[in-house]
């Protein structure tokens, strides 16, 4: 009996519209390095990790720049020019391509490249929880903070409770050939675990780090360079 391989598969292939600037978010250098070089060497560094696939997009034109930095350890990646219009369809044309790889049962890891500061005990922890689950699940983080509904005019509508609330991070760790048919079923979905859930399963829930927060706006690449740069 083989046991299953763990594979990180990272999307990179968004535009980081809501970061703003010239150059796409996952590019965008933090503590000296690109975001996405950051979790490439997260993953490298991983020693359950058999390799890692990166879904870039058909034009993009940066990826060949972060492969060729030294040290050469990229020798466990693998660039998949295939990402899509949504997050979605890029992880999914990510499993296609890599298909020849990966086994049905072996387990995946997906990881958003806009998310630099992943170590990997937070990896290690992820999978040796869920080595052994029947569904799969995630890193994530219980919701501190108590949350309102806006109406539509600015004021609250209500407030949400925030018992049992959690923050999904990611990676997001699902055996390939469930995920794989997870994506290709379900509607619209904002991660991996929400394509499980539509299965009727129910992914498990593994507490993450603040540092592995989504560089998402402009204000947070300061707070990921303090992390990166083990200042916080
Ligand atoms: N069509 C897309 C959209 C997003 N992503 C990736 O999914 C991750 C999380 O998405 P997000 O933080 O939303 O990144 P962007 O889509 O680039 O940001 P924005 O929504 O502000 O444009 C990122 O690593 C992004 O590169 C992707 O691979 N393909
Ligand atoms: C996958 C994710 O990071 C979990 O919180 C989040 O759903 C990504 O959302 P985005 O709008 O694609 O950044």
């Amino acid at each position: 009996m083989t046991l299953p391989r763990y594979f990180a598969l990272i999307p990179a292939a968004g535009i980081g519209a809501r970061i703003g600037g010239s150059t796409p978010k996952q590019y965008v250098s933090i503590a000296g390095k690109a975001m996405l070089r950051h979790v490439l060497d997260t993953f490298s560094d991983t020693v359950a990790i058999s390799h890692t696939f990166v879904v870039v997009s058909a034009e993009d034109g940066y990826i060949n720049d972060i492969m060729a930095e030294p040290p050469d350890h990229h020798a466990g990646i693998t660039v998949l020019r295939v990402g899509g219009p949504t997050r979605q369809l890029s992880v999914l044309n990510g499993l296609h391509a890599a298909r020849e790889w990966i086994g049905d049962d072996d387990w995946v890891l997906v990881h958003d490249a806009a998310r630099p500061g992943l170590n990997d005990s937070l990896v290690d922890k992820l999978i040796q929880t869920l080595k052994d689950d029947e569904v799969g699940g995630l890193l994530a983080v219980p919701v501190v903070d108590t949350l309102k509904r806006m109406d539509e005019s600015g004021r609250v509508e209500n407030t949400v409770a925030r018992e049992h609330l959690w923050a999904a991070q990611t990676p997001q760790m699902f055996p390939y050939g469930l995920l794989k048919k997870a994506l290709e079923q379900a509607a619209a979905v904002t991660d991996e675990a929400g394509a499980i859930e539509a299965l009727g399963l129910k992914p498990k829930l593994v507490t993450g780090h603040a540092c592995n927060f989504k560089v998402t706006l402009p204000e947070d690449v300061a707070l990921a360079e303090l992390y990166l740069k083990g200042l916080v």
